[in-house]
């Protein structure tokens, strides 16, 4: 079995593929302080519930976009499963040319998402990833990783309104009654959630007109699902786009 491992700055999301089936998934709170023996000790425990064995893992591929994690990742593979895994980054093979000034400053996750996206529609996309940050990505036709947008995730949007305004407390992100709302809870969910569904669709519908092509457009993250029914331009969401695409890298890179 494949153990793929996709280190953001709030989760570590880990899965495991048995051919190209996901047996399992889990997500863990990133934490800089912890350890590659805490985060074996964690991971010997999730193993341990779900029944699988640290010895039917034959392979680890691992993207970050957290480098001090990084290292204590490989770490970890190489002490608690015995292997280096694979690590996405400059020098592995991604089947997809990356058109960004500095190619080796794109987000590992960004790329990963691109190269998942593509494998499964084959045509030029659109990926918008709900995440610490919200990741926008352009894939042409060619297949080609054109580049894309960078905004403040929605759980950060919300965290520096409760942070920097005294009467103004943390919330649910949800989708508030209306958008004319009565009380500040509701208010602030109001401009958030509406906000964001406006940020989401300008910034596919002008990705679209600058590329003079008809985009697909996919989502994917813990928030696409609140987010995606609400906008005029997401037509699917893809829940495992990330582990997906680290599970399709892995292929590419063997031996
Ligand atoms: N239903 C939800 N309600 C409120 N917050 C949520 C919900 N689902 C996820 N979140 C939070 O939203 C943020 C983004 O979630 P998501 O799981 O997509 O990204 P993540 O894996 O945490 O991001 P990254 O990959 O950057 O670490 C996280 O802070 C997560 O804890
Ligand atoms: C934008 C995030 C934080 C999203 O996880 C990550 O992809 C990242 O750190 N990217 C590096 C900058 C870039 O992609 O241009
Ligand atoms: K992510």
């Amino acid at each position: 079995m494949l153990l793929v491992i996709d280190v953001g700055n709030t989760n570590i999301v880990l899965g495991i593929y048995d051919g190209q089936r996901l047996v399992r998934d889990w997500r863990i709170s990133t934490d800089k302080a912890k350890t590659s023996d805490e985060y074996g000790i964690l991971i010997r425990e999730l193993f341990r519930s779900a029944g699988i064995d640290f010895k039917d893992v034959k392979a680890i591929i691992i993207s970050s976009v957290v480098p001090t994690l990084s290292g204590v990742l490989e770490r970890l593979s190489q002490s608690y499963f015995g292997y280096s895994p694979v690590v996405v980054g400059p020098g592995i093979r991604t089947g997809m040319p990356i058109q960004y000034d500095n190619p080796k400053e794109v987000g590992a996750d960004r790329i990963v998402n691109a190269v998942a996206g593509y494998e499964k529609y084959k045509t030029s996309l659109i990926i918008v990833d709900f995440g610490t940050a919200t990741t926008f990505d352009y894939v042409n036709r060619k297949g080609e990783y054109c580049g894309g947008a960078i905004a403040p995730g929605l759980v950060i949007s919300m965290e520096a309104l409760f942070q920097r305004a005294s009467k103004l407390p943390r919330v649910d992100i949800v989708k508030p009654p209306a958008v004319i709302a009565r009380n500040t809870v509701n208010s602030m969910q109001a401009g958030i959630f509406y906000g964001y569904v406006g940020l989401v669709d300008e910034i596919v519908t002008r990705m679209r007109a600058e590329s003079k092509d008809t985009p697909r457009i996919i989502a994917t993250g813990g928030l696409a699902g609140l987010i995606a029914p609400e906008s005029k331009t997401i037509e699917a969401v893809e829940e495992y786009l990330t582990l997906e695409g680290l599970r399709i890298l892995y292929e590419r890179n063997r031996e």
